[in-house]
């Protein structure tokens, strides 16, 4: 066999096509391993592996590992909203779990320091991340999709009273976390725009922006607000969602309006941006939020409007642009 191809020949199991045949020079086998994606351990684990291996090959007597990692492009979408409780961590969560479904590598990051409940949505209370290299691990969820929240990082129910350069580097720990291999990062923003707004806009450039509004004219003028600050900051919209548009009711099915209806799609027209969809105020969305069960994780009608926004989210991503 000629001298790479029995060096490649011991370490073929354990790099698979992530090294090249190492060179042997005066007894030193010389490696270099792309690990891309691969978490610290899984990374270390390896090479340590082919360490081994090659030397455990008579001629071998030193092994010298370098490795290299290509630089992935990671997109975050921020959700946003003018004001508080329109939905936006329900339609984060869910949009995160039906773009995983659709095959992306998702990651969900809590930043809304005001409630941060992505936690409680995603079946993860009371978890902490660990860390590692000065990094945050993303807590895995049963969902596929990780997530890191701030309230993760403070005692469960601790009102957070963060001022500005503090949960800016909340932020940028919850984003420039051990991400792996994950492309698609969606940021649960808190409501309104302060100063994690201002962090995320400057410091962490969104792909785009999902604005969501209830369909009263109030929260409609607070979103054009949102949609504003993103504006000027020259980040694309990818468009509004509407949510609790339209109640049914449970016992006679009648669809009734409490907050109007069509006010945000008629925003958006207004606004020249796109509509992504509307999510009905449904009994079975808060109940399935509330048990940490993402609608959009289970085969049910409730996930559906949450699947077909995650689609047009997805064709945005996959356009890169508006
Ligand atoms: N379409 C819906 N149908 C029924 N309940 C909903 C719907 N969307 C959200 N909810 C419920 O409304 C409440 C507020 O939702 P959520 O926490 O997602 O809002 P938010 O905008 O993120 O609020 P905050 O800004 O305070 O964090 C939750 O109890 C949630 O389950």
């Amino acid at each position: 066999m000629p001298e790479p191809d029995r060096l490649y020949a011991a370490i073929s199991k354990i790099v698979g096509s992530r090294a090249a045949a190492p060179r042997l020079t005066d007894g030193r086998a010389s490696l270099i391993l792309d690990v891309t994606g691969l978490d610290a351990k899984t990374r270390d684990a390896m090479a340590e592996a082919a360490k081994q291996a090659l030397l455990a090959l008579p001629d071998v007597t030193d092994v010298r590992i370098a490795m290299t990692s290509e630089k992935r492009e990671r997109r975050i979408i921020a959700v946003g909203s003018g004001k508080g409780g329109v939905g936006k961590s329900t339609l984060a969560a869910n949009l995160a779990v039906a773009l995983h479904g659709l095959g992306r590598k998702v990651g969900l990051v809590d930043a809304d320091i005001y409630g941060p409940s992505v936690p409680r949505l995603m079946d993860a209370e009371g978890t902490r991340p660990m860390a590692e290299d000065q990094k945050l691990l993303p807590v895995e969820t049963r969902f596929g999709v990780p997530i890191l929240s701030m309230g993760q990082l403070v005692k469960p129910g601790q009102a957070i009273a963060w001022r500005g350069p503090m949960a800016g580097n909340a932020l940028g720990q919850l984003i420039d976390a051990a991400w792996g291999d994950t492309d698609t990062l969606i940021v649960d923003l808190p409501p309104g725009t302060g100063d994690v707004q201002l962090s995320m806009m400057q410091k962490h450039k969104p792909a785009g922006a999902v604005i969501v509004s209830t369909p009263q004219d109030l929260a409609l003028i607070d979103a054009a607000r949102a949609v504003d600050l993103f504006s000027q900051a020259n980040i694309p919209i990818v468009g509004l969602v509407e949510n609790m548009a339209g109640y049914a009711c449970p016992h006679c099915g009648q669809i009734s309006d409490p907050f109007g209806a069509g006010g945000a799609q008629a925003a958006a027209a207004a606004m020249d941006l796109p509509f992504l969809g509307r999510v009905p105020l449904e009994i079975a969305i808060r109940q399935a939020s509330d048990a940490g069960e993402p609608p959009a994780a289970t085969d049910g009608f409730a996930g559906d409007p949450f699947r077909a926004i995650a689609a047009k989210v997805a064709a945005w991503l996959d356009r890169g642009a508006a």
